[in-house]
């Protein structure tokens, strides 16, 4: 891993779930029972697993079409995907995720792996790069009341076995149930109170649903509801309890689920390349700012994280982090370094299931003569240079959020300062742009625009202001991301949060 990366953000939302910096991603689904429709009937972790795999299912292996790429929020209308409000609930909460760095297919494999491990499960590893389909996809869900021979060809379609479908089933229906406004005629009950269990431990996932099963007490209305509709009855026994036997044992279960729910998740069109598991960053800066604030300097401000978790055992946090620094051309001065001191709010730690950062920040005034082209970060005996070349600045383009505006939520100027020397290189802004369908939820696509930037004729020093100015969606306005490009050099996935609002944009100085 050498900073930056694509997967940044994916990175974020999967590893600062709580503490400084937290995205939340676990809320939805935290603690296990919690359902954000706040329905003591509904289980959100449930869902979200159940909404993986409902889109994953239908791939078919020999020609390569579908799997994990969100298409199912096409395909709300189908039987065979009855008990829409999980899904609809899922894919609303992760749709305030969605970026271009973040698909929502990939949201869905993240979701497996989050609500799994907040219900006390393996870690499903999550690898990245899953594409958002744009169209339904062929039908083949099984229903409960589908024979077992229909059920077998459709998991083999996708490119599983007969013992995969035995354990992905058990797996599955180790947390929520079966609502009986949806299957009034599995529960015996139409009413929304009506949510019989596949298993006693609803907040758990855990091996009881086999245990329970094989012990012959189960709760589970798809083993001993009415005969036509007793698909789990039918599947677990479809080899004579074999598979189910080996899961029994708790480390089995565990493992088993891990391989096999990842194996669901990474069921994705041949189309797609999946990047190596997203492992949590070592030293990650983040929120990185460079921008000019007046005719002699730049302003250097953002946090840098360090992964706590093996290093607390050999002691405290380290009071502070050393970052020294290359120059503009990329020169060793020897004044050159910067102090970062632990962030105080929230103590500064970000804390994900198995790990914990420590965040430190830094804001430094530096002479535009002299500028920064990357730095290292260094603390206790430890010596980070991401991998050989430091980790790298721009400072031939910066990003002006302070000079930006959204007026009217629609009318957008993005503002960026470009050095003298480069004012005749190309220089324009790729804009995220975010498409949306009736009654889809989230955005349906997410592609970028080119935004031309123009000089304004204004310099400061050795920058000259640029400016674009384009229409973007009122939904979605302030929530915009946009990479500055001038020539060869790219300032990635900014934030439009930051610009000024109102009914003038800011003069620029
Ligand atoms: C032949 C295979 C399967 C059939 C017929 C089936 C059927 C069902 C049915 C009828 C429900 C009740 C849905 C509701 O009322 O909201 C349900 C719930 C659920 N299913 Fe399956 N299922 C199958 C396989 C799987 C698999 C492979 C997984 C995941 C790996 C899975 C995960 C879930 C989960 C988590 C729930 C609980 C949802 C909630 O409580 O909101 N299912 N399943």
């Amino acid at each position: 891993y050498t900073w930056p990366s694509w997967t940044d953000e994916l990175e974020d939302i999967m590893y600062l779930q709580g503490g400084f910096f937290h995205r939340g991603f676990h809320d939805g689904v935290s603690p296990c029972t919690f359902s954000t429709s706040r329905s003591p009937f509904r289980n959100g972790a449930a869902e979200w697993i159940r909404t993986a795999y409902h889109d994953a299912i239908t791939h078919d292996k020999s020609s390569g079409q579908g799997g994990l790429d969100a298409s199912l929020r096409f395909e709300m209308d189908r039987k065979e995907n009855t008990g829409t409000q999980g899904l609809n609930d899922t894919f609303g909460f992760f749709s305030s995720y969605q970026s271009i760095r973040a698909s929502m297919a990939d949201l869905l494999a993240l979701g497996v792996y989050t609500s799994v491990r907040e219900c006390g499960g393996p870690v499903v590893q999550f690898r990245a790069g899953r594409i958002d389909a744009t169209s339904p996809n062929e039908q083949g869900v099984p229903e409960p009341t589908t024979d077992l021979d229909t059920t077998k060809q459709q998991f083999a379609k996708a490119g599983f076995s007969e013992a995969d479908m035995i354990a992905m089933v058990a797996c599955g229906h180790s947390l929520g149930g079966v609502h009986g406004n949806d299957f009034p005629e599995i529960t015996g009950n139409n009413s929304e109170q009506s949510f019989p269990k596949f298993d006693s431990t609803n907040g758990q996932f855990d091996n009881a649903v086999v245990t329970e099963y094989l012990a012959s007490n189960t709760t589970n209305v798809l083993v001993i509801g009415p005969h036509d509709s007793n698909s789990d009855m039918r599947i677990f026994t479809s080899d004579h309890n074999a598979t189910m036997r080996t899961l029994t044992n708790p480390n089995t279960f565990r493992t088993t689920c891990a391989s096999i729910l990842q194996r669901m998740v990474d069921t994705v069109p041949s189309t797609v390349t999946l990047t190596d598991p997203i492992l949590p960053v070592d030293i990650k800066p983040a929120s990185i700012k460079l921008s000019l604030t007046n005719a002699t300097h730049l302003r250097f401000e953002g946090y840098i994280r360090i992964r706590m978790t093996e290093r607390q055992k050999q002691g405290p946090i380290p009071e502070q982090l050393e970052l020294p620094y290359k120059d503009r051309n990329g020169n060793q001065c020897p004044a050159c370094v910067i102090t970062a001191k632990p962030s105080t709010f929230q103590g500064g730690s970000g804390l994900g299931f198995d790990d914990w950062f420590q965040f430190y920040e830094f804001g430094v005034d530096i002479p535009s003569q002299i500028a920064i082209s990357s730095f290292n970060v260094e603390f206790n005996d430890e010596s980070h240079d991401n991998g050989g070349n430091g980790f790298p600045i721009h400072h031939e383009i910066l990003d002006q959020p302070s000079q930006s505006c959204l007026l009217n939520l629609t009318d957008m100027t993005i503002v960026a300062a470009v050095r003298n020397d480069r004012v005749n290189l190309p220089t324009y802004a790729d804009l995220e742009v975010k498409e949306f369908t009736q009654g889809v939820v989230g955005a349906v696509s997410i592609t970028s625009r080119k935004v031309e930037m123009q000089s304004t004729g204004k310099v400061l020093g050795d920058y000259t202001f640029f400016s674009g100015r384009t229409t973007v969606d009122a939904r979605t306005g302030w929530f915009t991301h946009y990479d500055l490009v001038n020539g060869e050099v790219k300032v990635e996935f900014r934030s439009s949060a930051l610009f000024q609002g109102g009914t003038s944009c800011p003069q620029i100085p």
